[in-house]
């Protein structure tokens, strides 16, 4: 009974519109967990030259998932994209150890700008599919999540898979909800499809 309540109230309270980036490495898995949320399947991907936006709706947010190319070449355009964000959805090839310490400079540097400070952070340990995939817990080490100013999570996902997606964006929604009221933008409309 209460379970049907809440899912009445989903259905027609106003839903909250944020905005979230998903931004990592190139190669990291960030077109293949787009394509997961959005449509519950794995798409094949290529390399992303600027970026791919779906619209996807979680319970009582509006999300618009912005999917930006990660290669080092056009990473001088992820400054663009830094506006109005509420959420950041950092993907890390978690089976890539080498390039840790990149990722770390970029998601430090990423976090360090004006526009992002209240943003809250996801961060997903991907690719734990593959044998050498680090833990989640591991991996906040490697990146020194610690030590941002963000209130941040990680989770393991396989965007191949799917595994963990879902729940990743869980951990992205309640944080967004739970930020503080005055970070919050007006429920612009109501939603009663
Ligand atoms: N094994 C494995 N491969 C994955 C996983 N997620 C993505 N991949 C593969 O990694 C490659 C890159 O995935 P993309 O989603 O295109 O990576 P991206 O982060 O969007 O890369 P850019 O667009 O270049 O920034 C593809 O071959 C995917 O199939 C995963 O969870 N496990
Ligand atoms: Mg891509």
């Amino acid at each position: 009974m209460g379970k049907s309540l809440s899912l009445l109230f989903d259905r027609f309270a106003a839903k909250e519109n944020v905005h979230v980036l998903m931004i990592g490495l190139d190669a990291a898995g960030k077109t293949t967990t787009l394509y997961q949320l959005k449509l519950g399947t794995r798409l094949t991907s290529i390399p992303t030259v600027g970026f791919n936006v779906e619209m996807l709706e979680y319970k009582r947010l509006r999300l618009s998932l912005w999917d930006i190319g990660g290669q080092r070449r056009v990473r001088t355009m992820w400054r663009y994209y830094y506006g109005n964000v509420e959420g950041v959805i950092f993907v890390v090839d978690a089976a890539d150890s080498q390039r840790f310490p990149e990722a770390m400079c970029e998601l430090h540097a990423l976090l360090d700008v004006s526009e992002l400070r209240n943003s809250v952070v996801l961060v997903f340990a991907n690719k734990q599919d593959l044998p050498h995939a680090v833990a989640p817990e591991d991996l906040a080490v490697k990146l020194r999540l610690h030590e941002l100013g963000q209130r941040w999570k990680v989770h393991g996902a396989s965007a191949n898979s799917g595994h963990g997606v879902q729940e990743g964006m869980e951990l992205l929604y309640r944080m967004i909800r739970q930020r503080p009221q005055r970070f919050k933008r007006f429920a612009s409309d109501f939603n009663v499809f």
